[in-house]
């Protein structure tokens, strides 16, 4: 499998403030990695740093197997695609514009701007004045600028967080099609359904720590207790622990006609963030 990003022992101080400590991780080709944290927990520094916008204090980054801090060849940037919250548009052109622009600078054909507008949901806006977009609409034009060149990886920092849930579900729709046609995904959000429908893999990160890493499936099994939420007739909602004894009332239920619903308690990756670290991602 091709390691497209691979941080060893990465620390971020600012002054005598550490804002990230003894980072770890590995991102494989094709994954979309999610890394969770609330606020001030260290998700823009890292970004920021794997992007070369910042320089690390120690540790060592490698993205496309190499050194971050000599990545400075245009070749390179052009196969890295970036959303974050200083990414600029020009206020006083259209958002065809803006994007022709960037067509030119990253050599990438006009046509492509009518294929990201429909991804973003903002097709029949092309003409309309940056300075005339809610705050929504320019986070998805600086999307649509993010995917215009197709990059080998894509860094999305808190990509849906000015969104309504229809546009958060289109923009969802259009990084996983950006996916599967070969685009790796850095994605930092708090939102941690987000998380659950796009993730290949996550991260928690407090405090500038790592606490852990895996699917979201894996996280939720190790944490899971095993418990089932039953609702029975006449007799309503409870929990029950798996054992022989649950068994036996579940099938004199089920004989009975009056087993109305059964699940199994999963934790969602949010009550296991509270777990790990007492505190909500919000
Ligand atoms: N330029 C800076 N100078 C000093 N401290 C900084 C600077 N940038 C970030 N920090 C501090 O580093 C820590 C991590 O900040 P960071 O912006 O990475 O958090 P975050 O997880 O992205 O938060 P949010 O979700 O609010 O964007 C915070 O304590 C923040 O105050």
């Amino acid at each position: 499998m091709e390691t497209i990003i691979e941080v060893n022992g990465l620390v971020k101080a600012f002054g005598n403030k550490r804002a990230l400590s003894n980072i770890n991780f590995t991102i494989n080709k094709g994954e979309i990695f999610g890394f969770l944290g609330p606020s001030g927990s260290g998700k823009t520094t890292t970004v920021k740093i794997l992007t070369s916008q910042l320089l690390a204090t120690g540790g060592t980054v490698n993205v496309f197997g190499q050194e971050i801090r000599k990545m400075n060849d245009a070749d390179h940037k052009r196969r890295i695609g970036i959303l974050t919250d200083n990414s600029a548009l020009y206020e006083r052109l259209t958002i065809q514009d803006n994007l022709e622009m960037f067509c030119s600078l990253y050599d990438v054909e006009n046509k492509r701007i009518a294929e990201v507008l429909e991804e973003v949901n903002l097709a029949n806006d092309r003409k309309t004045l940056v300075k005339k977009l809610s705050k929504g609409m320019k986070q998805r034009v600086m999307l649509a600028r993010a995917m215009l060149h197709k990059p080998d990886l894509l860094f999305l920092d808190e990509p849906t967080s000015a969104l309504d849930p229809v546009n958060t579900l289109h923009i969802h729709e259009g990084l996983r099609k950006l996916n599967r046609e070969g685009t790796t995904i850095f994605l930092t959000t708090h939102n941690m359904s987000e998380a659950e429908s796009l993730c290949n893999r996550v991260a928690f990160i407090h405090e500038g720590v790592i606490k852990t890493i895996g699917t979201p499936e894996e996280l939720r099994l190790q944490h899971s207790d095993d418990s089932l939420t039953v609702t029975v007739k006449e007799e309503g909602r409870m929990i029950l622990q798996q054992n022989e004894e649950s068994a036996r009332r579940i099938a004199g239920w089920m004989q009975a006609g009056k087993l109305l619903s059964i699940h199994s308690n999963e934790p969602t990756l949010g009550d296991i963030f509270v777990q790990m670290t007492g505190r909500e991602l919000q």
